[in-house]
């Protein structure tokens, strides 16, 4: 509401915020394809699918799990007091544990790298500093703190747990990051590291042949 004039103003342009701050649902699968350049200025040519998370739209992804080098998973742990729009008896971070659970055990994803986004800390963070319990939500959680760094740690030890039990591979290239998405410039150093993650992965099956 904040910025209401400008956006309603005859010449509006969006800004890389505005379009970041924009909630437009994926549906089917949607590719984007662009070079990157390192140090050297070679250029790796990447093709990122951007997959709709909503239920009705999960059947989509089988056919792209072959052909995939890893695969970026967001969790939107500030949605443990949220429920799924597409039905409201299931809780949000509980149903993108479970699904995290299939991904990461899935027989065809088992050569697959997989980077972790653990996302919208910074809805967590607000959330947590204005009362909003965690264990109201997840009794599991018991009588430890309710701030952040706890809050956060509990949620990456427990991701975590869940690729270590369940997981497909054991030696895959696994990460777990900490993110707000929406930050471009600490997301353009994680994107740094999920490059290497892949690169490192590369390597690797290509000595293995
Ligand atoms: N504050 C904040 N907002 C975020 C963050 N990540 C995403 N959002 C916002 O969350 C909303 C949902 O983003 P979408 O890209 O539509 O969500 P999605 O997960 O792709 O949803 P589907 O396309 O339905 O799978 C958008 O308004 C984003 O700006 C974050 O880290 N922090
Ligand atoms: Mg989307």
């Amino acid at each position: 509401m904040d910025e209401i004039s400008r956006i309603t103003a005859l010449r509006y342009f969006p800004t890389d915020q505005d379009v970041l701050k924009a909630r437009l649902k994926t549906m089917g699968v949607v590719e984007h394809s662009f070079i990157i350049y390192d140090a050297q200025r070679r250029g790796v040519n990447w093709k990122i699918y951007d997959v709709g998370g909503a239920r009705n739209q999960r059947h989509a992804w089988a056919p792209y799990f072959e052909d995939v080098n890893a695969v970026i998973f967001l969790a939107p742990i500030s949605a443990f007091d949220q429920v799924l729009a597409e039905d409201p008896t299931v809780n949000r971070l509980d149903d993108s544990m479970q699904l995290w659970k299939n991904l990461v055990s899935n027989k065809l994803l088992a050569n697959v790298s997989i980077v972790l986004f653990l996302n919208k800390i910074d809805l967590l963070q607000a959330k947590l500093k204005s009362g909003v319990r965690l264990n109201q939500y997840m009794p599991q959680y018991g009588s430890r703190s309710n701030d952040y760094a706890s809050v956060s740690e509990y949620f990456y030890n427990k991701f975590g747990a869940i690729h270590q039990e369940y997981t497909a591979r054991a030696d895959r290239e696994f990460k777990i990051h900490l993110t707000s998405v929406t930050d471009t410039q600490r997301t353009a150093k994680i994107i740094q590291s999920v490059r290497d993650i892949i690169i490192k992965a590369n390597l690797r099956s290509l000595h293995l042949m």
